[in-house]
């Protein structure tokens, strides 16, 4: 399945994009195979996915009225972007000063007094050369407008430049007809409007120039990124060092790190040891120790440390590029409430120009006097006020914006819908191991409760048993019985009891590693049972201990051979730091909070009461999980899982919002709909936060957008003429169109820096 993301300079109109998508749509049904397209308005990205080259993509676009030489890969747009949207700043500033500087002591000079009338000959010669001026300018400042109309036109349809040029020449050709032969008009009809086309051009590019302005502005966060990737390394050779370009280093390759530098591609240290800043990629401001086998990521930030490491990944994928590529996919998805406001604007632009010339036509024919000027008053700023860029910008501008800040936060979102879904959370379900704590945990006893056992040889056993399991708990039993020096060997056989341990056969004798499900599958149930009662006391004693290492948060591990209970190993996994605050956190925002985990009740109880978690199930197997999740939801609950594990995946899949720890698994991670980079569990109040922030901003955009077009059009037809006695003036018409899509633009930017509660 090939992924195509395609920049496309050019579009402009937010009736464009229900009809590049629809034109994908067509294809795929027109035997062209499996493809789709979405495009994103706000940052004039189309992701096409399905098989299919990019060059037939592009044509597909370019059959809709497009550019096909324009159109380039999103991938390698960033620069070409930034530098189209320079010039095409530059010039939008330009031509607003051509238009207003005309338009503005035209107006001017009508306000005080002056007859913008053609009565006599000497006006009628005067208001030909303003009307010739006025065409020259005209065609500067609206050439844009006028050949993404001529565009639409082939391609035989309409759109926002449409409305734009179609009212600015009406006027003027009005005003020129009047200028030519004004004796085919009634005396007081003979009116030019020479003014107000090129103030609605002049406006309407300002207000393109300071949208320009603002948008660059909500791109911050990709650019941010992209400019985290190195374009050179250091490389090893058997000749010394070479400075070699990224993209031709392989998998293997070794690179130098020297103190201070920027890391160049992932890898693993060979020689060496530092302090690494990932903050920009995860949020953690604290630097991470990295020594020789770490991990360590493109664009974190060496330390003082000297180190060579080995590639591990080549450029296209580093984890940077990784992130790069899903918050720009995520930027360009859709919420459904965008997708309406999508399908509202492509049938908007015929619907307005119906609506124009059936109210201009009722002025002719039912108005008052002069009926002909009023008629045309109101054509022009009807297809001027109409026009529905601000509906368009609003959904994918806030979407814009919020992904990005996410991202600064170290939260990668999967799509916009996520966001929409994460607005209305009333549970949050967190998981414990992983996610509660910090994962990483520690054989703190070995209790032997048959004397006749050696501890060194139960741990190589358990721990030769364990190597072949994946849980956390299986390699902090490894790293126990590696410090020990101990060495593993191959079991004879192995069985993964999900939820539960592991079983297996070692020189002949049974192993049943895990915990007390899994002792009471093994057939020690009764004699488990017994002596937490306290009735038997065969293994005196050992009841307390386990609900002593449990009452700490510990995990006790049973380990039983040949079905005798022989040892309890106690691993301790301590709960991360902000563990409590996040929790108190969620509640004061009026949150539930759950505590979801596969261990024993008294270790889960244990650390609920630490951290301040009221509600707990403890011992769920991996696909009661998921039947918790959807039980919680049953019950009314919006659903928000938090969770690491492989076992953790269906039930994120099942949640209406799924959160992934990024530390977690791959299976996790694809799961859910975000993930978060850093550890900390307050980064979820943040998320939620942002999630909540970004509906409020989109619905203050759409009621915005929705209010300018449904009050604006009316009043440009004239309903209020009975009251006021004046018609909307079509400057103003033009100069209500620029702020709304300004005051859209301005109003997603505000999530840039808002503060989160
Ligand atoms: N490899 C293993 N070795 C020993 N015990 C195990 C192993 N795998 C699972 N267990 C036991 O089964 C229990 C449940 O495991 P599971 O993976 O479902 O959840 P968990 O990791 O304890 O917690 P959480 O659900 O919070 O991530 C563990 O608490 C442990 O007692
Ligand atoms: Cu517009």
């Amino acid at each position: 399945m090939a992924n195509i993301s395609l920049y496309v300079p050019k579009m402009s109109c937010a009736s464009c994009v229900a009809k590049i998508e629809t034109a994908f749509a067509n294809a795929s049904r027109n035997g062209q195979g499996d493809i789709a397209a979405r495009v994103n308005l706000a940052d004039k990205l189309v992701q096409v996915s399905g098989a299919i080259s990019a060059e037939d993509a592009i044509q597909i676009i370019a059959s809709v009225g497009y550019d096909s030489e324009a159109i380039i890969d999103a991938r390698t747009a960033a620069e070409q972007k930034g530098i189209d949207e320079r010039k095409e700043y530059r010039l939008r500033l330009i031509q607003a000063s051509i238009g207003l500087g005309l338009g503005v002591p035209l107006m001017l000079w009508g306000l005080l007094g002056g007859e913008m009338m053609v009565s006599n000959a000497q006006q009628q010669q005067a208001w030909g050369v303003v009307g010739v001026i006025t065409f020259l300018v005209m065609l500067f400042t609206g050439r844009h407008f006028y050949q993404g109309m001529w565009r639409a036109i082939k391609a035989k349809s309409a759109n926002m430049d449409t409305l734009i040029a179609l009212g600015t020449s009406a006027a003027w050709i009005y005003s020129m007809m009047v200028v030519i032969a004004p004796e085919w008009f009634p005396a007081d009809t003979r009116h030019v409007y020479f003014e107000a086309s090129v103030m609605i051009l002049g406006l309407i590019n300002l207000g393109h120039a300071l949208e320009l302005r603002a948008r660059g502005k909500t791109s911050e966060a990709v650019q941010r990124l992209l400019g985290l990737q190195v374009t050179t390394a250091i490389r090893l050779t058997d000749d010394g060092d070479e400075e070699v370009e990224i993209n031709l280093l392989q998998v293997g390759d070794r690179l130098r790190l020297r103190p201070g530098d920027r890391v160049a591609l992932d890898g693993e240290i060979l020689i060496g040891q530092t302090l690494i800043n990932e903050s920009m990629l995860t949020g953690e401001p604290i630097p991470v120790h990295k020594a020789v086998g770490d991990n360590i990521s493109a664009g974190t930030v060496n330390g003082n440390g000297a180190l060579i490491y080995r590639v591990t990944a080549s450029a296209k994928d580093t984890k940077l590029s990784k992130i790069i590529e899903l918050v720009q996919q995520a930027q360009t998805s859709k919420m459904p409430i965008g997708r309406l406001t999508d399908k509202i604007s492509a049938y908007f632009v015929p619907v307005v120009i119906i609506i124009a010339l059936l109210s201009s036509l009722i002025w002719y024919l039912f108005g008052p006097a002069p009926a002909l000027s009023h008629a045309l008053v109101v054509l022009t700023s009807v297809l001027i006020i109409a026009c529905p860029c601000a509906l368009g910008l609003a959904t994918p501008m806030s979407i814009m914006v919020s992904v990005g800040r996410a991202a600064q936060m170290g939260v990668l979102v999967r799509n916009g819908e996520a966001l929409q879904t994460a607005s209305k959370i009333t549970t949050v379900v967190l998981d414990k191991t992983g996610t509660v704590t910090q994962g990483s945990p520690e054989v703190t006893e070995i209790l032997l409760l048959d004397k006749n056992i050696c501890e060194l040889s139960l741990l190589e056993d358990v721990a030769s048993l364990e190597q072949h399991s994946e849980h956390p708990l299986a390699s902090a039993i490894m790293t126990k019985a590696k410090q020990q020096s101990i060495t593993l060997k191959e079991p004879d056989s192995f069985a993964n009891v999900q939820g539960k341990g592991i079983t297996g056969f070692i020189a002949g004798r049974h192993y049943a590693v895990g915990n007390m499900g899994l002792m009471q599958q093994a057939g020690l149930g009764g004699k488990l049972d017994a002596d937490i009662d306290g009735n038997v006391d065969g293994i005196s004693g050992y009841q307390q201990q386990v609900a002593e290492f449990a009452s700490k948060g510990q995990t006790p591990v049973f380990v039983a051979v040949d079905k005798v209970l022989v040892a309890i190993i106690s691993i301790a996994d301590p709960i991360k730091a902000d563990a409590a605050e996040a929790v108190q956190a969620m509640k004061n925002q009026g949150l539930k909070v759950v505590l979801l985990t596969g261990d024993n009740p008294l270790t889960a109880q244990a650390v609920a009461d630490k951290v301040g978690i009221d509600s707990v199930f403890a011992q769920v197997l991996p696909e009661q999980k998921q039947q918790k999740v959807l039980e919680l939801q049953q019950a009314g609950e919006v659903v928000a899982m938090v969770g690491d594990g492989i076992n953790d995946a269906p039930a994120l899949m099942s949640a209406d919002v799924g959160i992934a720890m990024g530390s977690g698994t791959e299976v996790a991670i694809e799961s859910a709909d975000f993930t978060l980079l850093s550890a900390r569990l307050i980064v979820i109040n943040d998320t939620l936060a942002l999630a909540r922030a970004s509906m409020t901003n989109i619905k203050q955009n759409l009621f915005g957008a929705f209010i300018y077009n449904s009050l604006g059009i009316p009043i440009a037809a004239g309903v209020l003429f009975p009251f006021t006695g004046i018609l909307l003036s079509p400057v103003i018409a033009g100069a209500a169109m620029a702020l709304s899509s300004l005051t859209v633009v301005s109003n997603a930017n505000r999530l840039r820096s808002q503060r989160l509660k």
